[in-house]
């Protein structure tokens, strides 16, 4: 046997065909083992007819920005209804010579509730169906044979989606695992052998199964994430994020490019992670219904922290601050007063560079200044970044409570 340590490149060009496990076995044994460890799998196909044959399956293409937003969904209206319960049976045992053998009619199997669970590969409510109908319970049978319990019926959902039902707030389902019954089963029926007593020796009785719990939910999922990014359109938060991160917003040159949020993790050498939300840009009378409305802000609603971003290749980049605190106000009292740090972008630009001593000295603050585009002074915003997680995490603890983690 080939120890597997050998495949550590790509496994398939060497496991194929009789020729690349004798190629194989007499490296392993001879000088140059370190050099087909690191050699690549095209090199050693080349050596085995057979492996030539054996190409690397075509990888799936990923989804494109645009049909990942298609694929976004923020709230859904749901239907569930809980299984029914299986029916009691009336039935008397026989057998011969033993003819009134008495009544052996089992119970129905509950029916199966239908539960919501969150599931940290979802990300969106976009998977969540319209209706959805537990597994019924199984009828009684003869010989006091109960039915089976319908199946529990698992919804998954995204981490952070809420379920209301009117106005009135059932769970937060905010951490992976969270678990929430949307529709109780409904009971399975008895069979008569229940009904069996002193006074009725031979009872004909047996009740149906319940219907299930029927009810509307509405879910709305509010991305969970540690930072906001918040600024105007066109100030390079997907930039910003795309340089920060994996996450691959879509960047443009017009304005409200991004429409839904994205997500992006910040991965430190301590293997810490710090999760930033990018969100559409918000704009001067946004709470007015201007631009895309500032309904999306309630994907920041659970940022304990936020990063204010201005762009610095406008004129009075200052005034940009003080619109954006203002429509956060309008839209949740005190949202603007979390922790945040002022970030200001495209200082790569001549004039943008320029502006920035009178927005330092405006501001009375320590901005930020880099550029996401060529990645200056984006080290500066990292530390930023963990001092205010650090800070948040300090105070969660004190307060006893469990502070966010991805
Ligand atoms: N010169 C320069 N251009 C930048 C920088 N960051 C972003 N841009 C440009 O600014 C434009 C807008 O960038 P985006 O990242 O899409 O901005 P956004 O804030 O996400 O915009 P919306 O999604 O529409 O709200 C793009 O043309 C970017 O190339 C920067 O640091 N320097
Ligand atoms: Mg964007």
């Amino acid at each position: 046997m080939i120890p597997s340590r050998l495949f550590s490149a790509r496994p398939q060009a060497v496991l194929e065909g009789v020729g690349c496990w004798m190629l194989a076995a007499r490296m392993v044994h001879g000088p140059s083992r370190l050099l087909l460890l690191r050699a690549s799998p095209r090199l050693l196909s080349v050596s085995c007819a057979d492996c030539t044959k054996h190409q690397e399956p075509p990888r799936k293409q990923p989804l494109s920005e645009k049909k990942l937003k298609r694929h976004f969904v923020d709230h859904r209206r749901v239907l569930v209804r809980g299984g029914r319960g299986g029916n009691g049976v009336s039935c008397f045992h026989s057998e011969p010579r033993k003819e009134f053998g008495g009544p052996d009619g089992g119970d129905g199997g509950n029916g199966g509730h239908v539960i919501l669970r969150v599931d940290q590969q979802v990300k969106s409510l976009s998977s969540v169906l319209s209706q959805y109908q537990g597994f019924d319970g199984e009828d009684g049978g003869r010989k006091n044979c109960f039915g089976r319990n319908g199946a529990v019926l698992y919804i998954r959902v995204p981490v952070g989606t809420l379920v209301k039902e009117g106005n009135e707030v059932l769970a937060d389902l905010s951490r992976p695992g969270d678990k929430f019954i949307a529709a109780v089963g409904g009971a399975g029926g008895k069979g008569n052998r229940f009904f069996l007593a002193n006074d009725n020796r031979a009872p004909t009785t047996c009740t149906p199964g319940q219907p299930g719990q029927e009810r509307v939910l509405f879910l709305e999922l509010k991305t969970v994430a540690h930072a906001g990014l918040v600024g105007f359109p066109n100030a390079g938060k997907s930039s910003l994020l795309r340089a920060i991160s994996n996450a691959r917003p879509t960047v443009a040159s017009y304005p409200f490019t991004t429409l839904n949020p994205h997500v992006g993790i910040v991965h430190y050498e301590d293997h810490q992670q710090i999760a930033v939300a990018d969100i559409p840009g918000i704009i001067r009378g946004a709470h007015q219904n201007r631009g895309l409305g500032l309904a999306f802000l309630r994907h920041i609603e659970r940022c304990p922290f936020l990063l204010f971003l201005v762009d610095l290749s406008v004129p009075e980049p200052w005034t940009q601050l003080d619109d954006l605190k203002y429509e956060l106000e309008q839209y949740d009292e005190g949202l603007s007063k979390r922790p945040y740090a002022v970030v200001a972008n495209k200082i790569d630009l001549p004039q943008a560079r320029a502006r920035l001593p009178q927005l330092q000295a405006r501001l009375g603050q320590e901005a930020i200044a880099l550029s996401a585009a060529t990645g200056e002074n984006l080290e500066e915003l990292l530390l930023r970044l963990k001092e205010l997680h650090d800070r948040h995490v300090a105070t969660e603890l004190e307060h006893g409570r469990q502070p966010l983690q991805w």
